[in-house]
């Protein structure tokens, strides 16, 4: 880890905020000299990127990318990886830095100006997390402060931010603040309550270990996904030594990296390649190995965009199967029609997968990888934990399964429907497939032993993936097969 540094020299360009890019300098006249302390790079830019979020509903792991590559003059590496764990470490720690800030600040913190309130959170974090030495987090977000909310706005973040420190650790600030049982898990692991119930429900956590696993599960959810790699039309064997990657252990077209940028290699730049997260893999590969009998030569993939899982179906179908590729986004079917640019026997339409083209009964397999609160995903997007609320839930559940009920309709008898979800969200997911499994014209398929050599993934009949267990998102699979 590094600690950012100070350095001087600002390049005139502007970021997408307008602010001038890289180190700034400001000017302070104590006793009418001339003063020009240099703002921390780093730290500019990890506020730069909870401003974009906060006020913007900006995405971080894309603005962050984008102030980085405008700044790489005035940032050394080293600054661009401590501006990361900044801005993602913060914004993860939102609703803990919250709840401490909360008991030091006289009003409300919805009734702070929302700059101070990143720049309390981006300073209380380096101290509470980080362990940053009191004088460097303080001074260093005190003359942010000065430079971006203004002189009145410095005194009050010195006087919280010194109290923070005098606080302690996370731990210790989270035993100061009394709370118990799942709350205080949320507070030590960056989740939400909601969430935490989510995911105790969805593990099935109420056993003996199940606190463990349960926490082991949330703590997994903080760390930095590995870069996951699918060999397309390469060989995998080629793809691990040019990248110098591992095999995956579950999917035979993964490759895993322990760093370096994929989108150099040439096997990526070519599209024989690509970034997919294996649990990804596993679910566009559940539809191809799922038992059927008859006909198979016409797939549909309901909700494709971006592409990655159609890519692959593209890839492994046998040959002569004719691929369908449905968005209900324009521009998503856009990256999907680029994703499957060089395949043959593809067709791409623009259409809400309820209400398809396609007559019913035209495919022998359906993939409904559908939309959801993205809950397994959440280690890619520091945000979105925070963003998300339990009413955004019940709106998608309905949304998938009329999508489900309109996958079954599009499948013929005897079909197979792979409905996949990366939410592990029991509302989501296992309730959505009960929803239909009773019906006389559904079979429910078993999934887990399409995977044999994968640990630990049954929920039921379906497939369930987990970043603790699996270093995969926590992806759902289920089989519905439509009976003649
Ligand atoms: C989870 S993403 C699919 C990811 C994709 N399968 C992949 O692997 O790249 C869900 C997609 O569903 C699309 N979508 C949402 N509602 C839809 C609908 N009613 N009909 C068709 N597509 C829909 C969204 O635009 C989004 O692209």
């Amino acid at each position: 880890m590094t600690q950012g540094g100070r350095r001087q020299g600002t390049s005139g360009r502007q970021g997408p905020s307008g602010r001038p890019a890289g180190p700034r300098t400001v000017q302070n006249r104590p006793e009418g000299r001339r003063v020009r302390p240099v703002l921390d790079g780093a730290r500019l830019t990890a506020y730069d990127v909870l401003e974009g979020v906060s006020a913007r509903d900006a995405y971080a792991n894309l603005l962050l990318p984008q102030l980085l590559r405008e700044r790489s003059a005035d940032l050394r590496p080293r600054d661009a990886a401590f501006a990361t764990q900044l801005a993602y470490g913060t914004l993860r720690a939102t609703g803990t830095l919250d709840a401490i800030l909360t008991g030091l600040v006289s009003r409300p913190l919805a009734e702070l100006d929302p700059k101070l309130l990143d720049l309390l959170r981006l300073g209380a974090y380096q101290l509470i997390d980080l362990r940053v030495p009191a004088h460097a987090a303080v001074d260093t977000t005190v003359a942010l402060a000065r430079a971006i909310v203004g002189t009145g706005a410095s005194g009050l973040v010195n006087a919280v931010l010194r109290k923070v420190a005098a606080g302690g650790t996370r731990e210790e600030w989270v035993t100061a603040l009394g709370v118990e049982g799942d709350e205080r898990l949320s507070l030590l692991t960056d989740h939400p309550l909601w969430i935490v119930a989510a995911w105790r429900g969805a593990l099935g956590a109420e056993g003996l270990g199940a606190d463990a696993e349960l926490e082991a599960a949330l703590l997994a959810d903080d760390e930095a996904p590995e870069v996951h790699l699918v060999a397309r039309s390469v060989d995998r064997a080629t793809l691990i030594a040019s990248s110098d990657g591992l095999p995956g252990p579950w999917s035979p077209y993964a490759v895993r990296l322990e760093g370096g940028d994929p989108g150099l290699l040439a096997e990526v730049r070519s599209g024989a390649a690509g970034v997919q997260d294996e649990g990804s893999q596993l679910a566009a590969l559940a539809l191809v190995r799922a038992p059927m009998e008859g006909p198979d030569q016409t797939w549909l993939d309901m909700c494709a965009g971006p592409g990655g899982k159609a890519a692959l179906l593209a890839a492994v179908r046998p040959e002569g199967v004719q691929l369908t590729a449905a968005d209900r986004s324009e521009h998503r079917v856009g990256l999907v029609a680029s994703a499957l640019r060089d395949a043959e026997d593809v067709e791409v339409v623009v259409t809400d997968g309820r209400s398809g083209p396609w007559a019913p009964g035209s495919f022998d397999r359906v993939l409904l990888d559908a939309p959801c609160t993205g809950l397994g995903a959440l280690r890619r997007r520091p945000e979105v934990r925070w963003r998300r609320t339990p009413e955004d839930v019940a709106p998608l559940a309905e949304l998938q399964r009329e999508l489900l009920d309109a996958a079954l309709v599009a499948v013929r008898p005897g079909g197979v429907v792979a409905y996949v979800t990366c939410s592990p969200h029991t509302a989501e997911t296992v309730d959505v497939v009960a929803a239909v499994a009773d019906r006389p014209d559904v079979e429910v398929l078993a999934v887990p032993p399409l995977f044999p050599g994968v640990p630990d993934a049954a929920r039921g009949d379906a497939l369930q993936l987990w970043p603790h267990r699996h270093g995969t998102d926590a992806m759902f699979v289920a089989l519905l097969r439509r009976r003649g």
